[in-house]
């Protein structure tokens, strides 16, 4: 059985590849060194403690935040600005949903294909139908449930048909039975070629879903491994799951 190690993947010129990364926000150093990577068709957790730097290393990695130090490429080459990911096969899911309330769930998805391409109806129909929202593509966004509102949002990023999904804390504020759908969603897009990345705090859906988990904690990169092999690293019990365990936060 492979141990959970520190060890970086290290394969630069395809998928999404991290290197180094350090970012500061003023005195506070809050991720340092950090190396990932996340091959075509692969799925990988970033997970850690509140205030590990999870949500940092996103960031950087959508270009809403400038490292101090430190690459982000996908295939090779440097992922730019926000501005710039559509262009270069990047969607991301926000926290909090980012959805339009007022637009119905059509446009709303819509929205999700990038300019210049065709028949953006017909695809927005087309994954709706895929991840069951078929029914409600005339209704405004603000009128469903949450659960639904979060399969709106992934319907958006998907839509765009991307070769890097980045997905900020999915699972939250969802129920069991959507979790699982969610990880289906999840599996069948690396099934087909796509990169996944996301930052997750729901321990039981980062186990199923991910080939490998990256943990974080206090910004430097604890374990990388399976997550059966991260699950048991006593490194991860303490920074992390024993956490958990104990009531979530520190
Ligand atoms: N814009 C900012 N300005 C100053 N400090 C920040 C900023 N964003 C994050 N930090 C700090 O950087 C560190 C890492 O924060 P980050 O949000 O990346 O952690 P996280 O692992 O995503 O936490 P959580 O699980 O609570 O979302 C924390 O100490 C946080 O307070």
């Amino acid at each position: 059985m492979s141990r959970a190690t520190t060890a970086p993947t290290a394969r630069a010129d395809t998928g999404l590849a991290v290197r180094g990364l350090t970012v500061r926000f003023g005195g506070l150093t809050a991720v340092e060194d950090v190396d990932l990577h996340v091959d075509d068709g692969e799925v990988v957790a970033l997970i850690g403690p509140n205030g590990a730097g999870k949500t940092t290393v996103f960031n950087a990695v959508c270009g809403l935040v400038r490292p101090a130090r430190g690459t982000v490429t996908l295939d090779g080459r440097p992922l730019g600005p926000t501005a710039g990911l559509t262009r270069r096969g990047v969607a991301r899911t926000l926290q909090g949903l980012g959805v339009f309330p007022g637009l119905t769930v059509l446009e709303n998805v819509v929205v999700g294909v990038p300019a210049g391409e065709p028949r953006a109806h017909e695809r927005a129909r087309k994954e709706l139908d895929v991840l069951g929202l078929g029914e409600h593509a005339a209704r405004p966004v603000g009128a469903l449930p949450y659960a639904e509102r979060a399969r709106v949002a992934l319907a958006r990023a998907l839509v765009a048909r991307p070769r890097l999904l980045l997905l900020d804390e999915p699972a939250g504020g969802l129920g069991h039975d959507d979790i699982a759908a969610l990880g289906r969603v999840v599996r069948d897009v690396a099934a087909r070629g796509t990169a996944v990345l996301l930052v997750e705090h729901h321990v039981d859906f980062v186990m199923g879903v991910s080939d490998r988990v990256v943990v974080l904690d206090f910004g430097h990169v604890i374990a990388v491994g399976a997550p059966q092999d991260v699950q048991r690293d006593p490194r991860v019990e303490e920074a992390y799951l024993g956490v958990a365990a104990a009531g979530g936060a520190r």
